[in-house]
């Protein structure tokens, strides 16, 4: 499979686990871009051969700069979620020529934080936004590398919402679908370039 600007969400649900790095930069297939680690009690995926292939990463910068500038006139933040989110996030906001705000694990950022906890598959957690963040009425898109059970996506918006910013978008790589997060952002809009059964 040859992934295009017409890649995403309301493609064809195919089993997509042979999506690579390569294959996101035009290039031949080879193993699994998304390596799974049965360790872990559930298929784990992982975007680091993503993040090593340089015309891969471009090209996945690419798709998402396109998602996003035609779907939104006016975007003020991306923002990224602790940890992985940092890894595009930022990347993104340049090419859109716009800021960058992290969403971080708890006890991380200074100064004044507004603060959620969330449930993960595996365990309970707490974000923080800075309460400075963003300003009411500013438009947020929040990005992450995937979305499984939605529980830290949800969180995320919850914290923009308190901030009284709109969240226009929830934008991740990857979809584990079986785990059925997207139904926990309720009607918040939703993106994702790959989906997995
Ligand atoms: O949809 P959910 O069930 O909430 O899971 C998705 C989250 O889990 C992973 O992060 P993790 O919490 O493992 O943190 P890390 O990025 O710091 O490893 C992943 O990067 C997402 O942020
Ligand atoms: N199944 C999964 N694979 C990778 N990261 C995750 N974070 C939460 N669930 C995950």
């Amino acid at each position: 499979m040859l992934l295009h600007p017409a890649a995403g969400r309301k493609g064809t649900a195919q089993d997509r686990t042979r999506s690579s790095g390569a294959e996101l930069a035009g290039k031949p297939a080879r193993p699994p871009e998304v390596c799974i680690i049965t360790a872990l009690p559930l298929r784990c995926r992982d975007i680091s051969p993503l993040l090593k292939d340089p015309a891969a990463f471009r090209t996945l910068i690419d798709l998402l700069e396109d998602h996003l500038r035609a779907s939104f006139p006016k975007i003020d933040f991306i923002a990224g979620l602790d940890s992985r989110g940092f890894l595009i996030g930022p990347c993104l906001a340049q090419r859109l020529g716009i800021g960058f705000v992290p969403i971080r694990k708890k006890g991380k950022l200074p100064g004044p934080t507004e603060s959620v906890s969330y449930t993960l598959e595996y365990g309970k957690a707490e974000l923080e936004i800075q309460s400075d963040a963003v300003e009411p009425g500013q438009k947020v898109i929040i990005v992450d590398d995937l979305l499984a059970t939605g529980g830290t996506m949800c969180a995320a918006c919850e914290l923009v919402k308190r901030l009284k910013a709109e969240v226009l978008e929830c934008l991740v790589i990857i979809e584990l679908k079986p785990l059925k997060g997207v139904e926990k952002l309720n009607s918040i809009p939703f993106y994702s370039l790959l989906q997995y059964d």
